[in-house]
């Protein structure tokens, strides 16, 4: 299988508070690697690293053979990021604007700045989004503004917008926290689709280690900076779910209870 991503000896530190320990681990072409652990184990900033929204302290991030961490020009990353889609908690999209122009702003890291400025995009980019949008249920939104759509279909926008950049890789940060179960099953659906049929390395940080078992290819437990778990969904016990929460299983709940009867 083709390696998209590979993390070696990733660290993050903010002063005294080391978010990043000692992360490795690697995503191969059309996997779902999910990424649990209890609030504040550096979920968050393993993923702002690959991307380098913020800047590692050291250890390499190596994505289609080229080393994230060492790029410096700005124009470099902006070339690297193209490849990289992000989905948020928060959707982060522009709610004022249209459905149709949110996607359409999953190609402006492929334009200049001017025809960014103006809006100018290409028919073909204009096509790509109408596809996109009607692949994913949305095509009778395209009008309506971003604002006023319901968190799932938000979600989907981010989907979309996602999707019109190519991504080899996409990062989801917390992809379902904002939703109701229904809507969170819809997205979890939509984002193992788009990593099977494009072939997409994808990781998802989740809080719920039902939705983790149901949907990764391989899970990646993470408690104080430092992965403690890397396997496929079959292996990941009781005990080890106590390790990377660093509680009893009864006082945890994260969709315990349901991950272990599916594991059981
Ligand atoms: N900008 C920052 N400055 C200082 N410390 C930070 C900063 N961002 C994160 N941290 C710290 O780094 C650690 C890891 O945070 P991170 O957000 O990556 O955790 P997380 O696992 O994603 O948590 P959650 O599930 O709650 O989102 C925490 O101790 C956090 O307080």
């Amino acid at each position: 299988m083709e390696k998209v991503l590979e993390l070696s000896h990733l660290k993050k530190y903010y002063g005294q508070t080391h978010a990043v320990e000692d992360v490795s681990f690697h995503v191969n072409a059309g996997e779902v690697v999910v990424i649990i652990g209890p609030s504040g184990a550096g979920k968050s900033t393993v993923l702002r690293c690959i991307n380098r929204m913020i800047d590692p302290t050291d250890g390499n991030i190596l994505f289609e053979g080229q080393d994230m961490a060492r790029v410096k020009k700005e124009k470099e990353l902006k070339a690297i990021r193209r490849r990289i889609g992000m989905i948020f908690q928060s959707f982060n999209l522009v709610y004022r604007l249209s459905v149709f122009q949110n996607v359409l702003h999953g190609r402006l890291g492929y334009m200049s700045t001017f025809h960014a400025v103006a809006g100018r995009y290409t028919e073909e980019d204009k096509r790509k989004a109408l596809d996109i949008l009607k692949m994913i249920g949305l095509e009778e939104m395209i009008y309506k503004k971003a604002g006023e759509l319901s968190g799932g279909q938000k979600q989907r926008v981010g989907i979309a917008r996602a999707l019109m950049q190519d991504p080899a890789l996409l990062l989801c940060d917390e992809p379902i926290a904002s939703l109701d179960p229904s809507s969170s099953k819809v997205i979890m659906d939509q984002i193992k689709q788009m990593a099977k049929t494009r072939n997409i390395a994808c990781i998802v940080n989740l809080h719920q280690v039902d939705v983790a078992l149901a949907y990764a290819d391989r899970i990646v437990g993470i408690h104080r900076g430092t992965i403690v778990f890397d396997d496929v969904p079959s292996k990941l016990t009781g005990a080890m779910i106590e390790t990377i929460y660093d509680a009893p299983l009864e006082q945890l709940t994260v969709g315990i209870e349901e991950g272990i009867a599916a594991n059981a």
